[in-house]
C-alpha cells in the first residue's frame, strides 16, 4: 500500500497528553479520506468528559476484604505466594479491619488457618463455639462494631483431609457435610456473625443452613452464597495461605467445571430458592462471562470473588516492573463491576480503597 501523505497542523504544546485541543485539525486533506459522520473521540477528548460518561464506578463500598486469621498474639506473617498478604494473629487483626473501615470497606470475610492437631475428618473444630473463628468475630464486633462480617461456612480449613466434607472411601458426603455445615453456621451466628458465607458446593446446604438459623432466631443473619464456584488452580495461593490443600484428589465432584455456564445459572437458581441473600461466582477475572449471565438472571446483589491466585499474578508481574500494579488491579476491578458484580472480594480492598482515595472520585481509573 502506497503511504498517502496527509497534512497534519503544527504540533502544539500540550500540558496533559490525556487533553486533546477543540481544534486538533483541519478538514481533511485528501479527498480520499470522507469526514465521519460520528466522532465517538469527541467523548474521550478530556477528563472531566471522560467522567461524565464514564459508566461503571469503583468505590471502597464495592470491596469485601478477605482476612487470614491465626492463633498466638502479636503475630503476623506473610503469605509467600501472596505477598502483600498477611494471616494475624487476632490482636493484630484488629487493627487490621480498623485500618480498612477507616479506609471505607465496610465488609471482611475471615478465614482461619487451624494448626493440624485440631482437624479431624470430620471437621469438629469447626464448630466449637470458643474456636478461632467466633473469638475472631467477637472480638471485632467488639472493637469495630460497625464492620459488617461475613464468615466463611466449610470444613477445608478443619478437615484433616483438606477437603470441604466429611470424606468416607475417598468420596465426599454431601448430606452428613451439610449436617456439620448448619452446626458451623449457627455457632458463628451466635459469635455475632452479620453473614455466613457457604463455600463448600455441597447441594442443599443454603436451605439447611436458613431454615437453622430461623428455628434459632437468626432472622437477620444473612446468607452469601458461593453459588457458582468452579474447580480452580486459582485458589492455589490461599490454600498455601489456610495450609488446606486437598490432601489427596482434587476438588471436582463437588466444585463446577470450568467449562460450564448453564450449570451456574441452575447453582444460583437453587440458592434462590433456598434462601440466599447474595450469590456469588468465583474466581473473577476468568469467569466474566459468568458474572455478566448471573447478574442478568437475578434482581439479588451478585458478588465476585477476585481470588487468591488473581492476586498473586498481578502481585508477581508487578514485582518484575512488567506492569503496573496500581492501575492493573484498579482496571480489573472495574472489569468484574462492568460485568455486573456489585460486590468485590478482594485481597486488594486495602490497596484499592487506598488508591481510589488517593486518584479521587475525580479519576477512578
Ligand atoms: N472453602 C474453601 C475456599 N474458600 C475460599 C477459597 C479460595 C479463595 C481464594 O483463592 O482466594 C477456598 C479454596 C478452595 O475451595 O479450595
Ligand atoms: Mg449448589
Amino acid at each position: 500500500m502506497s503511504s498517502t501523505p496527509i497534512s497534519s497542523p503544527p504540533l502544539q504544546p500540550m500540558a496533559d497528553a490525556t487533553e486533546a485541543p477543540l481544534e486538533s485539525g483541519s478538514a481533511p486533506a485528501s479527498a480520499l479520506i470522507s469526514a465521519p459522520v460520528h466522532r465517538p473521540r469527541r467523548l474521550r477528548r478530556t477528563d472531566a468528559l471522560r467522567r461524565m460518561v464514564r459508566e461503571t464506578m469503583l468505590t471502597a463500598a464495592d470491596l469485601i476484604y478477605p482476612l487470614f486469621v491465626m492463633e498466638g498474639e502479636g503475630q503476623q506473617e506473610e503469605v509467600p505466594s501472596m505477598p502483600g498478604c498477611f494471616r494475624y494473629s487476632l490482636d493484630l487483626l484488629l487493627d487490621e479491619v480498623k485500618a480498612a473501615y477507616d479506609l471505607g470497606i465496610g465488609a471482611i470475610a475471615l478465614f482461619p488457618l487451624i494448626p493440624y492437631h485440631q482437624k479431624d475428618n470430620a471437621g469438629t473444630e469447626s464448630y466449637n463455639p470458643d474456636g478461632l473463628i467466633p473469638r475472631a468475630v467477637r472480638a471485632i464486633k467488639q472493637a469495630v462494631p460497625q464492620v459488617l462480617v461475613i464468615t466463611d461456612v466449610a470444613l477445608d480449613p478443619y478437615s484433616s483431609e483438606g477437603h470441604d466434607g466429611i470424606v468416607q472411601d475417598g468420596q465426599i458426603l454431601n448430606d452428613e457435610t451439610v449436617a456439620v455445615l448448619v452446626k458451623q453456621a449457627l455457632a458463628q451466628a451466635e459469635a455475632g456473625a452479620d453473614f455466613v458465607a457457604p463455600s463448600d458446593m455441597m447441594d442443599g446446604r443454603v436451605g439447611a443452613i436458613r431454615k437453622a438459623l430461623d428455628a434459632e432466631g437468626w432472622i437477620n443473619v444473612g446468607i452469601l452464597a458461593y453459588s457458582a464456584k468452579y474447580a480452580s488452580a486459582y485458589y492455589g495461593p490461599f490454600r498455601d495461605a489456610l495450609d488446606s490443600a486437598p490432601k489427596f484428589g482434587d476438588k471436582k465432584t463437588y466444585q463446577m467445571d470450568a467449562a460450564n455456564t448453564e450449570e451456574a445459572l441452575k447453582e444460583v437458581e437453587l440458592d434462590i430458592a433456598e434462601g440466599a441473600d447474595i450469590v456469588m461466582v468465583k474466581p473473577a477475572l476468568a469467569y466474566l462471562d459468568v458474572i455478566c449471565r448471573i447478574k442478568q438472571h437475578t434482581n439479588l446483589p451478585v458478588a465476585a470473588y477476585n481470588v487468591s491466585g488473581e492476586y498473586a499474578m498481578v502481585k508477581a508481574a508487578a514485582q518484575q516492573g512488567w506492569i503496573d500494579e496500581q492501575t492493573v488491579m484498579l482496571e480489573t476491578l472495574i472489569s468484574m463491576k462492568r460485568a455486573g458484580a456489585d460486590v468485590i472480594l478482594t485481597y486488594f480492598a486495602k490497596a484499592a480503597a487506598l488508591a481510589l482515595r488517593e486518584r479521587g472520585a475525580r479519576k477512578n481509573l
